[in-house]
């Protein structure tokens, strides 16, 4: 029994099996979290999007039953003050196994720590994955937007992300800075009496698991390479270590051997002779503008994999349409790449198509490719009939600029 959370009357658990596929049943209970800001705009449009991508799929023989659990400042209001991440909506969505979230507020510089993050911390979604692609007739900066078509695979559980630092001057950071000085012999820190300290937690086991299943994507996708992504020049037992383990990884698993005599490998080719390669981040984000095409899937760290989702979001229009997935083997968190964007919280204004893109990767999870498939036709041809949102009307003079909810309106219009 849960606390604030209402069960629907109908509807049934997704189960999932031994081998970590999904049982899911005709008529799904999925938990939602509206979310901060712009999700009291986005949220509905998303789910009324999805109940009719379903119903018209599937001709009323499957439904969800959405289940609204809580988080951010909502929680607040409904759990009483600081309580931004309740334990009920955690055990929920772990119960329910497949859930989608809209955007939750941080704040910069202090107060509470990342509630997405905590999320993913503690379900332990160790895989953020973001695919990248181009629907015709979006405004891009690019010349042959086309061209980007790329899977993120971000590790979503170590790092400098995780949130292990102490403010400067504080008690702990003395200690720590202290520590560093005096037992480990460090004379780098150029104003230890000032300075803010973060640790970069990287593992073995992080890098494996994330890079495995970017490389099984590879293969059961049927892509021509994976990149990893890393600053290893520079941080050298983290980010190079991560390329390190990635290499050998797709060596011992994967069979993987060396390219040209090396670093780059090769997989064998009844594992698609996919190529596995990798490229210094700074370096990658100058590449994937001029030469995007030679980019596939890509994994990466947690912050580089942050900053890789907005730029190549941007290649293909914006982080208004840019979804995502956190997932462990078992339990699935979908989102959207973009934030709370305050500044349009409530105004109707902004593109729901993060989001609804975020759930037809949710439905394609699921196993429901046909309800996945009308989204996907509806998005291509919203787009193409030049309707838009702001983001995109902005830079298409002749568009038809609407409403947040009059898109997913047109969405729901060109479901056929
Ligand atoms: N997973 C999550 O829940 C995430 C949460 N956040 C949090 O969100 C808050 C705000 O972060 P901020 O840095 O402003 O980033 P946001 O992604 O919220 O917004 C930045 C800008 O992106 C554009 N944008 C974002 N969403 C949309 C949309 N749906 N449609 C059209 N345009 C969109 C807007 O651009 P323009 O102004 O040009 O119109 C907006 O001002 C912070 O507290 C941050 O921590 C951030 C990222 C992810
Ligand atoms: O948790 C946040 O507030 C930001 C997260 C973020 O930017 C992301 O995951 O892409
Ligand atoms: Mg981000």
């Amino acid at each position: 029994m849960y606390q604030h959370i209402r069960t629907p009357a109908e509807g049934e658990k997704i189960r999932v099996n031994a081998d970590f596929s999904l049982s899911v049943p005709d008529n799904p209970v999925i938990p939602f979290i509206e979310g901060d800001g712009i999700g009291v705009d986005i949220t509905p449009v998303m789910k009324k999007v999805v109940d009719s991508a379903v119903s018209r799929a599937y001709n009323g023989k499957r439904k969800i039953s959405w289940m609204e659990i809580y988080a951010g400042e909502k929680s607040n209001r409904i759990y009483g003050e600081n309580v931004w991440l309740p334990a009920e909506t955690l055990e929920a969505a772990r119960e329910y196994v497949v859930s989608i979230k809209g955007p939750l507020t941080t704040p910069v510089g202090g107060g509470i720590r990342s509630i997405n993050v905590a999320l993913r911390q503690q379900l332990d979604l160790y895989v953020c994955l973001r695919p990248v692609r181009y629907f015709q007739g979006v405004p891009s900066p690019l010349k042959n937007p086309e061209k980007t078509d790329m899977v993120i695979f971000r590790e979503n559980s170590e790092d400098i992300y995780a949130g292990i630092e102490w403010e400067a001057q504080s008690e702990d950071a003395k200690k720590i800075i202290n520590f560093l000085i005096d037992d480990m012999g460090v004379t780098k820190i150029r104003f230890p009496q000032t300075s803010g300290i973060g640790i970069k937690p990287v593992s073995s086991e992080g890098t494996e698991r994330l890079v495995r299943k970017a490389i099984q994507y590879a293969i059961d996708n049927q892509r021509r390479s994976v990149t990893l992504v890393h600053k290893g020049n520079i941080m050298k037992f983290t980010e190079g270590a991560f390329k390190n383990w990635g290499y050998a990884l797709a060596e011992r698993e994967f069979g993987a051997s060396l390219l040209d005599g090396g670093p780059w490998m090769k997989l064998p080719e009844n594992k698609g002779g996919i190529v596995i390669k990798d490229v210094i981040a700074d370096a990658f984000l100058q590449q994937i503008l001029l030469r995007p095409e030679e980019y596939d899937v890509i994994a990466t760290l947690n912050l580089n994999g942050d900053y890789v989702s907005d730029a190549l979001a941007a290649q293909v229009g914006g982080i208004g349409i840019a979804p995502g997935a956190n997932l462990s083997d078992s339990i699935a968190i979908f989102e959207a790449t973009h934030g709370t964007a305050p500044k349009y919280a409530g105004k109707d204004q902004v593109n729901p198509g993060s989001l609804v893109l975020s759930a037809e990767m949710m439905l394609r999870h699921m196993g429901w490719g046909e309800a996945a498939d009308l989204i996907v036709r509806a998005m291509e041809k919203t787009i193409q009939d030049k309707i838009v949102t702001y983001d995109f009307a902005r830079q298409m003079p002749d568009a038809r600029k609407v409403s947040c909810s009059a898109f997913g309106e047109a969405l729901i219009d060109r479901m056929t």
